[in-house]
């Protein structure tokens, strides 16, 4: 028998989502990988699997497109808080986060940021506000996790960064003993943000939620803007808000694209 699963979308950051909740799935890196990849699979940035919680209403498995593990994603929080159709608490690898549905869209109780050199995690401490390292013509960013570990530069204008270049070089330096997502960030307004985002295991998307959430943060925390911040990526805008020492909410769009069948044996 054909099994089912759903191609999801956040402002254009791609899933395929796969509900384990009642029937068991196994699902390993490389199969992982094999049905992210656009030119022999579904294709996707990254693979969710929902699994049963026994205090919780699920359990959600983030996959990469590389195949490896996320703790935590944004978008497709809001995608699975569409498809279960109710309010519900999650766990993912991350922490807890509880979403709420609307008729297009989510929002999201994100959890804590953490701004230790050690809860990020770094290779070694530092000041994590203005961290004193650069990479070519970006230097000095904030790093910030938010279930999964972000850096976040602020620059001028954020298009004119290279990021398919120093995305991937700066995600696997050594400084980054767990990779790393990287962010850069200008300003806009005195509640606005424009942000691209390299993803760890899948590269430049059109928009990364904790992305959204951690350059807020590094924002907010730095007086840089004030809450409630609007983030536009190049997929679209994401409300974030965040009164330090308190949760982190995100409300955005997400959209189910289709259901369809196959046979998860095909992609190994
Ligand atoms: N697209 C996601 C983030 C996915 C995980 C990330 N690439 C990581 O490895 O931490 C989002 O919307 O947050």
């Amino acid at each position: 028998m054909a099994d089912h699963f759903h191609k999801m979308h956040g402002l254009g950051n791609d899933f395929v989502v796969i509900d384990a909740r009642e029937k068991a799935v196994s699902m390993t890196a490389a199969r992982a990988r094999a049905i992210a990849d656009r030119h022999n699979g579904i294709g996707c940035d990254q693979l969710i699997l929902l699994e049963p919680a026994d205090d919780a209403d699920a359990v959600m498995r983030i996959f990469n497109a590389d195949g490896s593990i996320a703790e935590a994603c944004g978008n497709a929080s809001r995608a699975v808080a569409l498809l279960i159709g109710r309010k519900a608490e999650l766990i993912t690898a991350g922490g807890r986060i509880t979403v709420e549905p609307f008729a297009d869209g989510a929002t999201v109780e994100m959890g804590l940021p953490h701004f230790g050199w050690d809860e990020i995690p770094l290779a070694y401490a530092m000041d994590t506000s203005a961290m004193p390292v650069g990479w070519e013509g970006l230097s000095d960013p904030a790093a910030v996790n938010v279930g999964n570990p972000h850096l976040i530069f602020f620059v001028d204008d954020c298009d004119a960064v290279p990021l398919d270049r120093l995305g991937p070089l700066i995600e696997n330096d050594p400084l980054f003993p767990e990779r790393i997502n990287v962010n850069v960030a200008t300003l806009t307004g005195p509640n606005a943000i424009k942000l691209r985002v390299w993803e760890r295991g899948a590269g430049l998307t059109l928009a990364c939620g904790t992305g959204a959430c951690a350059t807020a943060v590094a924002a907010i925390r730095s007086k840089r803007v004030t809450s409630p911040v609007e983030v536009s990526l190049p997929g679209g805008i994401l409300t974030i808000a965040w009164a330090g020492g308190e949760q982190i909410t995100m409300t955005g769009p997400a959209t189910h694209v289709f259901t369809g069948e196959t046979h998860w044996a095909n992609f190994d």
